[in-house]
């Protein structure tokens, strides 16, 4: 065990990412180190010196057409009127394209432009110009020609260059060996089985696909133990035998978190915290000649300090520029609060509706992998802002193709699970389509079609007066717009309840009697609207149930919810209540429609849209959740 006790360092600077980035560019000074490998097999690696020619190519005066060789001078006589008879082995040869031009010869005439008169004998009617459909020696490479700069990363044609010039072996960077070590005591491997506590080392993986993909080599370290005698260790043993250390968690402030002070006590730390959210918790130091990156231990964290701070280094040894993702302007779709005095990166989801680029933030917790998943982009809001507002011009960093972007059906509203098959089969039918999809609820969903900020909504909005679904909410607040709403399918909501039903309960009235403990949704949902119908039907009050006003947030958390309690009663679809076990007495029939704009409607991205959700597939996949089903024949409703 270890005898050196670490005090907790709770402070971590804020320094500008710029400074941290410059300092720690400064302090790598490795020397650039070479190696020979054969031409064929060095597609993307960047020369180390110029490289030159080693035969011309052609090597020889060769034949470009199929024909026949001459020499110009002997033809100039040949004319329409006075055809020219040229015989073989004295004034002509057969040559294909490639051949050799004998060295008596200086013009190729194409075989189409013969006559020929016997085995001997050829006819032409014109002449031929001194050195016409001959590739003389050099054409393409001359001998000794610098074919390359250093510096340059080599793509398939260059690879094609170097050996028509007979360079064989080429001189090329060596990769800079990056040692990445995950530290944690919770870390197992993704094939462990799990308990609660214990988290999937997987960051490890990540970084060493980032330092490949970047032209760096990785070693993957296993996984070391949050213990400084045992992190001591790998650092000094990595510090030997690789060019850039990469240490991963433990660089924040826990009493785990030791990396800081070990790096402090065998080198020097030039940077403990950057002023960007997330990834603050950066260190940035050097043991010998070797600089250390410490990285956050949240994912998406990591992610970015990696490429703030080990790709330039990785770029900086091979001798090339980092790097830059193409930009776009893009309008918000919602207001974007910032942290003033630190950049904010926000992981942006894009759509292309009427014209326009729409963006919108994902989630910022830096724990959800998901979000760097699905970003389609990233918005950089630079430390003096204080955010940006909804309908603000921004420009945003592209993950992805501009154009898989424009080909992107955007869906919002509420989220339900046909829609992910929905999207799935979509993509089986027609591969550059796919559904991108923000869940934000029904009448966020309508509001976003109001402002044209979406293709299509899924909402299930009850009128308690009419106890109709989403045709008054649709008229009232897209009155005068282009809208269609798209019959879609009918869900069953029910009871769910703990298994065999102890307490009993088939009715709204019955969970108020029986005094269950009900877990209810947040205002504005569907199923909250519903329940609320169902109490004033048998005239009842919020105050008669219990729990009324714990709010849930999805089918499945009141599932959950209802799972650890033989007391508890919720509301909510029947997959929910399946995942969990749970008893299943369904209560009513809902209408989940897609409202669309008309110009969506009719495009042809609506149409195949609509023809997959009619398709037999898509219809089995949806019977096949059970409590589920498509409307037959959907007739669309115009406003
Ligand atoms: N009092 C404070 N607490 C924290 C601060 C702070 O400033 N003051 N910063 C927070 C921020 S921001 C971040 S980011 C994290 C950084 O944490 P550490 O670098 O110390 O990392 P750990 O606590 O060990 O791990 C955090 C979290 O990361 C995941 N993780 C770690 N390693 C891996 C891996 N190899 N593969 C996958 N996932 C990994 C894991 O979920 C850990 O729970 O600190 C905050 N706290
Ligand atoms: O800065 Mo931490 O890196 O937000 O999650």
């Amino acid at each position: 065990m270890d005898k050196i006790r670490y005090n907790r360092k709770i402070y971590l600077e804020d320094k500008p990412r710029a400074q941290a980035r410059n300092e720690v560019l400064a302090a790598f000074d490795l020397p650039q180190e070479k190696e020979w490998i054969p031409a064929a097999g060095a597609l993307g690696r960047i020369t180390a010196e110029p490289v030159f020619a080693n035969v011309s190519m052609p090597f020889y005066h060769a034949s470009a057409m199929d024909g026949i060789a001459v020499n110009a001078e002997a033809t100039y006589e040949a004319h329409e009127q006075r055809p020219l008879h040229l015989k073989m082995g004295e004034q002509f040869e057969y040559v294909d394209t490639g051949n050799a031009i004998p060295p008596q010869y200086n013009a190729v005439i194409m075989v189409e432009n013969i006559q020929v008169i016997d085995d001997e004998t050829i006819e032409i009617i014109e002449p031929a110009t001194p050195w016409q459909h001959i590739r003389p020696i050099g054409e393409d490479i001359v001998q000794e020609e610098m074919l390359f700069t250093q510096g340059h990363q080599l793509r398939p044609a260059d690879l094609g260059a170097l050996l028509a010039a007979q360079v064989t072996e080429v001189a090329v960077v060596k990769k800079p060996l990056v040692t990445i070590i995950p530290t944690g005591n919770e870390l197992v491997s993704a094939d462990s089985s799990l308990s609660s506590g214990r988290i999937i080392e997987f960051n490890g993986t990540v970084f060493s696909n980032y330092v490949e993909d970047w032209g760096g080599q990785p070693y993957l370290h296993p996984i070391v133990k949050d213990e400084p005698e045992k992190i001591r260790e790998a650092l000094l043993e990595a510090v030997e035998t690789s060019d850039i250390v990469v240490i991963n968690a433990g660089s924040s402030a826990g009493s785990k978190d030791y990396t800081v002070h070990i790096l402090e006590e065998l080198g020097t730390v030039f940077t403990h915290g950057v002023a960007t959210r997330p990834g603050k918790p950066v260190i940035l130091g050097k043991i010998k000649d070797k600089v250390v990156v410490g990285v956050p231990g949240y994912p998406v964290s990591a992610y970015m300090a990696l490429e703030w701070f080990v790709r330039p280094l990785v770029c900086k040894y091979l001798g090339i520029p980092e790097p830059e993702r193409p930009k776009l302007q893009v309008k918000l779709g919602r207001r974007i609060v910032s942290t003033m005095g630190a950049e904010d990166f926000v992981r942006m989801n894009i759509g292309y509706v009427d014209g326009q680029f729409v963006a919108n933030p994902l989630t910022r917790a830096a724990g959800v992998t998901m979000s760097l998943v699905r970003a389609d982009g990233l918005l950089v809001v630079p430390p003096e802002e204080l955010g940006y507002e909804q309908g603000d011009i921004v420009e945003v960093e592209l993950y992805r193709p501009v154009e898989e972007i424009k080909n992107a059906i955007v869906f919002s509203g509420s989220h339900d699970l046909t829609i992910d098959l929905l999207s799935s089969q979509l993509k089986r039918q027609r591969t550059d389509m796919k559904i991108v999809s923000s869940h934000v609820g029904s009448m966020a969903g309508l509001m976003a079609i109001r402002k044209g900020e979406a293709h299509v909504a899924g909402i299930h909005l009850l009128d308690p007066e009419t106890k109709e679904y989403n045709v008054t909410y649709v008229r009232k607040f897209l009155a005068g717009q282009d809208a269609v709403l798209y019959p879609f399918l009918k869900r069953t909501q029910g009871w769910m309840l703990p298994k065999g039903n102890p307490l009993g309960i088939e009715s709204v009235s019955d969970i108020a009697e029986k005094g269950a403990d009900y877990a209810n949704r947040q205002k504005g949902a569907g199923t909250r609207i519903l329940f609320d119908l169902l109490l004033k039907e048998a005239g009842l009050s919020a105050d008669d149930v219990n729990g009324y006003d714990r709010e849930m947030f999805s089918h499945l958390s009141v599932a959950a919810e209802v799972k650890g309690n033989d007391n508890a009663a919720g509301l909510g679809i029947f997959p929910a209540a399946r995942a969990m076990s749970l008893d299943f007495i369904p209560v009513a029939d809902e209408n989940y429609d897609l409202l669309m704009t008309k110009a969506f409607f009719e495009s042809e991205k609506g149409i195949w849209l609509r023809s997959v959700i009619q398709s037999y597939a898509f219809k089995a996949e949806v019977a096949k959740i059970g409590g589920y089903a498509v409307v037959e024949n959907s007739e669309p409703v115009y406003f």
